[in-house]
């Protein structure tokens, strides 16, 4: 247990809030290395930004801390809540906030003395992906057996989504060189295809060991991770940081895990770091409870361990339910109703009723929809709740995951519409018209080189009608060429896209748009396509279930062809209009970690949906406590009107069980005094000032290099250097 040192008082003293004892303790900890495991809410980030307040107060250097995040979201909320706790932006400004990517990619410039192109968009490497996969056929096809490779952008993505995994959980630095390719790509868990490509992709990155030549996501990690590993003696020209702060630490993986280890074993730097076992959901990247568990302890065994043991973002009701959740402590000692909300439905188009009569409520109720967040387990829900909003008039808005209409296979039916409508001019947005191209090629295996396929994309941005002539490009670098091993597995796929074409142009655009579909969808064997395109099951499946949300739309809408063509394009104009009015959000569960929102609306919450029963158990439970922990003041569940088929997580919240409870605590808090944090009275006062001030009782905040009266001390005597 960490004992307060009574004679350690902070010297930085928050705006807005009156810390807990458990967050003072943690701003004032002098143990080398500190890790906070906390619930969700329960101030991680914000005790994170006293610790800095603290360090700054005590006169550190800003230069001399920094604070490491995964993502640029958790960087701002981060940097917002530096603001919020009254760090002077001057100050704050100058503290080092970056994600390890930014960092990692900075020492490597250090390392390499030189600027390396980063690459942040992953379709920036579809191109040296594309020539990794060429140099691999030159150099084994014919040599190995069951070399499947393919070049479509589907399984490009998928191949680069490989390699971050390999990169990430640095499998790849593993001592798997002196194996043969196949033992290693078995040790590793990947299709030997992939890793061979995999190694002449790193070979041409990194110049053939000369150094890297561009980076894309993780890579600046790994090679950082890597060189530290190698005793290479980078690590020594990091700069001088005396404060070094993780947030979020539940994402950790072993490349970052190794970039903290050098920061931390330099002698004169101290660790702060805070986490939630129970938030870990990037496990194919590498992140695992195991870290905040078991690694530190192993690697530090001096760390100091420190609870922060109450949610600040919501009260007891949705508190106590995650407690009965995750069966662990959570208290909450805010006097606020959090209201768990139910609604039950008998189909999809129901359960899109419900969200739109939750949101309506919300709206009915005072609050504006901007407040609202529909978080789905994956993205084909989207498709009827879309649907549901756009007929209730509702705007909202789908970042970073595009609208269903915008998706692959959606655009890929949306395409051969137009192809057999002649219609294709009614898509309006040339950036949709182009990824329309993209994914008519994609599930229809055809291979395209770079250059015939952006002059294509080009026609089409001005004459969309010339779509239909996609089917008749042969790529012209292969004119005269023996079909190579991209063409053997697609021939079959793209010759039943064509003949479903032909047979397409043949009905009559009156029939009705559910049969056509169905039978489209049949024709051009979009499952199978999707089972081969898609390495993982799961993904493939996402595609099965979006297409056949789509078949039940088109169903639900009684429309013909002609009909069903029309509404989608005015939809998709819908969407686009300019915004002005505040919109409802609706985002896949994973991408909301880290953010709050007033009310959060959980929809088909339904076996087989969610939890998924492709993905481990945990990790959907913990998916599903990062999705309702981030609700402050109301959380809505939706689930069918069949309790056989509910989802098992909510009756793991043992609601009336945990509600009961939350009813006493919220009487509890209810009843006991408010305290509200003490203001200042922050004075213009300068150096030249600084006796004449003292003296007439002001007090120096060393963070803020302010002079400042406490609240309630008359001010007469320093008007002079009051703001105007
Ligand atoms: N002492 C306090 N008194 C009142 N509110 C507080 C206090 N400390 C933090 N908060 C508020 O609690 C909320 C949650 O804080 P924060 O985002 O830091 O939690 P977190 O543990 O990092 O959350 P997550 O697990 O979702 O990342 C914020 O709105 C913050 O302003």
């Amino acid at each position: 247990m960490n004992q307060p040192n009574p004679s350690n008082t902070p010297r930085f003293t928050p705006q807005g809030l009156i810390p807990t004892a458990e967050q003072t303790a943690i701003q004032l900890a002098q143990n080398k290395v500190v890790l906070v495991d906390a619930n969700a809410g329960a101030a991680k980030t914000t005790t994170l930004a006293l610790r800095i307040g603290e360090a700054l107060a005590r006169k550190l250097a800003p230069e001399q801390i920094l604070a490491l995040t995964f993502t640029p979201e958790a960087r701002e909320v981060l940097r917002r809540r530096l603001q919020e706790v009254g760090v002077p932006s001057a100050l704050a400004e100058r503290v080092a906030v970056l994600s390890f990517e930014d960092f990692a990619a900075w020492m490597m410039d250090l390392a390499d003395n030189d600027d390396v192109r980063q690459c942040r968009d992953l379709r920036a490497l579809k191109e040296p992906a594309l020539r990794a996969i060429d140099r691999t056929a030159d150099r084994y096809a014919g040599s190995v057996d069951g070399l499947e490779l393919h070049t479509h952008s589907v399984a490009l993505s998928q191949f680069l989504e490989v390699q971050q995994s390999l990169k990430a959980t640095m499998a790849l630095d593993s001592d798997v060189e002196f194996m043969g390719h196949e033992e290693a790509a078995e040790q590793l868990g990947i299709p030997l295809s992939d890793y061979l490509a995999t190694l002449e992709y790193e070979a041409m990155r990194l110049d053939g060991g000369a150094g890297a030549v561009f980076r894309g996501p993780f890579d600046a990690s790994y090679d950082l991770a890597c060189n530290l590993h190698e005793g290479a003696r980078l690590a020594e020209q990091f700069p001088d940081y005396r404060l070094v702060l993780c947030d979020e630490l539940h994402d950790l993986n072993e490349a970052s895990f190794r970039i903290l280890e050098a920061l931390i074993d330099r002698p004169q730097a101290f660790f702060v770091g805070a986490g939630d076992k129970d938030q870990v959901i990037h496990a194919k990247l590498g992140a695992s409870d195991e870290y905040l568990k078991r690694r530190f302890s192993e690697r530090f065994p001096k760390l100091a361990r420190y609870p922060l043991t109450q949610t600040w973002r919501h009260g007891p009701h949705l508190a106590y339910a995650m407690a009965e959740f995750k069966q662990k402590r959570v208290e909450s000692a805010l006097p606020l109703r959090t209201e768990i909300l139910h609604a039950h439905y008998a189909d999809a188009a129901e359960c899109a009723q419900r969200v739109v009569a939750a949101v309506r409520q919300w709206k009915a109720d005072g609050n504006a929809y901007d407040g609202c967040a529909i978080l789905i387990r994956d993205r084909h829900q989207s498709m009827a709740i879309e649907n549901a909003l756009i007929e209730a008039d509702i705007d909202y808005r789908t970042p970073p995951m595009a609208g269903y209409l915008q998706r692959d296979e959606i655009l890929f039916l949306r395409g051969l519409l137009g192809i057999a409508l002649k219609d294709f001019s009614a898509v309006k947005s040339e950036q949709v018209r182009v990824a329309v191209v993209e994914a008519l090629v994609a599930f229809s295996e055809m291979k395209f080189s770079i250059h015939s396929m952006d002059n294509f994309k080009q026609q089409i941005m001005k004459s969309p009608d010339l779509l239909g002539e996609l089917f008749m490009i042969e790529d012209e670098r292969r004119d005269g060429v023996e079909p190579d091993y991209r063409d053997v597995a697609s021939a079959g796929t793209k010759r039943a896209v064509i003949a479903a074409l032909a047979w397409l142009s043949t009905v009559d655009p009156t029939a009705p748009a559910a049969a056509v579909l169905t039978e489209l969808c049949e024709r051009v064997q979009l499952a199978a396509t999707a089972r081969r395109i898609f390495v993982r099951a799961y993904d493939a499946s996402v595609i099965t279930k979006s297409i056949a949300s789509l078949l039940a739309a088109a169903a639900a809408s009684g429309q013909s062809l002609r009909e069903f063509w029309n509404a989608v394009n005015a939809r998709e104009a819908f969407i686009r209009r300019k915004r002005d009015r505040k919109s409802v959000l609706i985002e896949c569960a994973g991408n909301a970690k880290g953010k709050e929102f007033e009310h959060v609306i959980l929809p088909f919450l339904e076996e087989g949906e969610f939890p998924h029963p492709s993905k481990p158990r945990r990790e959907e439970e913990n998916l599903f406590y990062v999705a309702a922990t981030r609700a402050r003041a109301r959380l809505t569940l939706l689930a069918p009107s069949d309790a056989a088929t509910r989802s098992s997580f909510i009756a793991q919240m043992r609601l009336p069980k945990s509600s009961a409870a939350a009813e006493t605590a919220l009487e509890r808090n209810q009843r006991a005094p408010v305290a509200t944090p003490p203001t200042r009275c922050y004075l213009t006062a300068g150096f030249q000032d600084k006796d004449h001030v003292k003296a007439l009782g002001a007090k120096f905040d060393i963070a803020r290099r302010a002079w400042y009266v406490e609240s309630g001390t008359d001010l007469t005597p320093f008007l002079a250097w009051m703001k105007k």
